[in-house]
């Protein structure tokens, strides 16, 4: 039977001087994958931010991994190594100073079941990620040279290089073309089951989080539906989420 990895009760997140998340609670199950949709400015990334300790809530309980967070945001390191996050911006201008190689090493260091490993060893793992990501080409390159769709694929190696048992995504598919977010989800999902990942992820694709998701929690500051995507995201849903004028178009393609 699955148990939760996470889970958030009454969640209020304030930005600025506006509430932009309204006692919201759900649960992640183990190893399922829950997708966050909802309109622009609907609250998704301060929800997202305010899970991850990273920007504060006004009240509501978080329990990740049978952890309670404290009000200032706080996880312990042995919670905190266990959690995985890519954001939904993210470049590197100029020549940042640092390779792809060295960016994916980095997901070891800090960590402590790999402080004392030898460099061969380090080695040996970052190889395999870039390997499972198809990014080992690219491991010599500055991450300031990198496309965006070559990008995130690289902070997916950054994810797998150690054991991580939840991973969350803003909106990763922003910016990428048909064919690089068609390789990205398969890459995603095949991880996820490789892995034994619990994945949150924001998205605007209906389409594939009713093909692919198992929860969907639809947002609107409010909590407006939520369960399994093909049940809980009836046209009238859709209609109290985005405005009564949304049209639901199936994609034809299936890759
Ligand atoms: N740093 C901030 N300071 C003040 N208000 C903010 C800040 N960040 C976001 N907001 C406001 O909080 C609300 C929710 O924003 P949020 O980014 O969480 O929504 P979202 O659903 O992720 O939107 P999108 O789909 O456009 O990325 C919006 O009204 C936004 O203007």
């Amino acid at each position: 039977m699955s148990y939760p990895i996470a889970s958030v009760k009454n969640l209020t997140v304030r930005r600025g001087a506006n509430v932009a998340v309204d006692d919201v609670s759900f649960e992640l199950l183990a190893e399922s994958d829950t997708a966050l949709v909802g309109p622009n400015g609907a609250g998704k990334s301060s929800l997202v931010a305010s899970l991850l300790g990273l920007i504060p809530r006004v009240s509501g309980d978080i329990t990740i991994m049978g952890t309670k967070m404290n009000k200032a945001g706080y996880l312990p390191k042995s919670i905190r190594e266990r959690i995985s996050y890519i954001p939904q911006n993210f470049s590197f201008q100029g020549q940042f100073p640092l390779s792809v190689f060295e960016f994916v090493q980095l997901g070891l260091s800090n960590c402590s079941s790999f402080l004392r490993m030898r460099d061969s060893h380090t080695k040996i793992l970052v190889h395999r990620s870039l390997e499972r990501t198809d990014t080992f080409n690219l491991r010599r390159r500055l991450l300031s040279e990198l496309s965006g769709g070559e990008l995130k694929r690289v902070m997916l190696a950054f994810c797998i290089v150690r054991p991580r048992d939840l991973l969350v995504l803003d909106e990763v598919q922003a910016g990428l073309d048909i064919p690089s977010t068609q390789r990205f989800q398969k890459m995603l999902f095949e991880l996820r089951r490789q892995e034994g990942w619990t994945v949150l992820h924001i998205s605007h694709d209906i389409d594939m989080v009713l093909r692919s998701s198992d929860q969907v929690l639809g947002l609107n500051r409010r909590l407006c539906c939520r369960g399994v995507p093909n049940l809980a995201l009836t046209s009238e849903r859709l209609s109290v989420l985005y405005g009564p004028n949304i049209v639901s178009y199936q994609h034809q393609c299936r890759g």
